[in-house]
């Protein structure tokens, strides 16, 4: 537990579908403190994506309650809410047949913001995702790779300028080194725009090299919470096998390690 006053909290939130025979959040409390990046790690169905869904009002709760900054987040009007909550989903959620400033601009545009000024921000956060503006501002989605449309996915997110990034498995969908580069890419965002954030990957690596905790869902329970470290001192069988995997990873990527202290070729410092 961290000791200052969290800006996200869960407290005893529970949710049912279909008349209660699917628990998908079952009695979770968990916070998140101001700056900090919190993964949430679990397989399939065990209630992820629902707790995010809640966070952000598109859901309500059975039971319990959520607050940001203190405040319960059924208070808060939606639209406020979507201002100070940015939400980047698995497959980009973009409009196919907007273009990509459109996109971007889309929240600012509900907001009431003027268009020079939406235009200004597009391409502020165009630069900040680390995309051309004049190559990239009027292409359609379709027409830029997986990495970039969730680039723009980050960059649209941001548009509001939020101070909470919900990020719902953002990089699932990618290679390897163009999932790496991204998330690199955000944790740097994260840090310099002083955000909030919670990140769900299936990932138990991405999980460990980007957050500053974890926390481990099962069947709609929270099993686990804590740092890399301490999540690797748990006992539990699941969060044991969820670390299996990153731990074989470690142990080959060993060979990689330069030889009696050695710099590597290149003489990288
Ligand atoms: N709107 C809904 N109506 C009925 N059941 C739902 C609904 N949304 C989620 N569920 C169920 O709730 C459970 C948790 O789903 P959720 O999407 O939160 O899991 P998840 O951990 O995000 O899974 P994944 O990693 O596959 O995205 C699942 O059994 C799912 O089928």
């Amino acid at each position: 537990m961290t000791s200052a006053a969290p800006l996200i909290a869960f407290q005893h939130v529970s949710k049912s579908f279909d008349g209660g025979a699917i628990k998908a959040v079952d009695d979770v409390s968990l916070d998140t403190a101001e700056g900090e990046f919190l993964a949430v790690v679990g397989g399939s169905g065990s209630g992820k994506t629902t707790l995010m869904r809640l966070a952000n009002r598109l859901i309500a709760p059975d039971s319990g309650n959520i607050t940001i900054a203190g405040e319960d987040v059924a208070q808060v009007d939606p639209i406020e809410l979507r201002r100070r909550i940015g939400y980047v989903f698995q497959s980009g959620g973009l409009f196919p047949h907007m273009s990509i400033a459109d996109n971007i601009g889309i929240t600012p545009k509900l907001l009431g913001t003027p268009p020079k000024e939406i235009a200004a921000r597009v391409d502020e956060l165009l630069d900040l995702v680390r995309l051309d503006r004049t190559q990239h501002r009027d292409r359609f989605p379709h027409e830029l790779s997986g990495g970039q449309r969730q680039r723009v996915g980050v960059a649209r997110a941001l548009a509001a300028k939020p101070r909470i990034m919900l990020m719902d498995e953002p990089f699932g969908a990618l290679d390897p080194l163009t999932r790496d580069a991204l998330g690199d890419d955000y944790r740097a965002l994260h840090r310099s725009l002083g955000l909030t954030t919670i990140m769900i990957t299936h990932d138990m690596t991405e999980a460990i090299l980007l957050a500053d905790r974890i926390a481990v869902m099962r069947s709609g329970k929270l099993l686990a919470e804590g740092t890399p470290t301490e999540l690797s001192e748990s006992t539990d069988p699941y969060v044991g096998e969820l670390l299996g995997t990153p731990r074989r990873q470690a142990e080959r990527l060993q060979i990689l390690q330069p030889k009696d202290g050695a710099a590597p070729q290149g003489g990288a410092t």
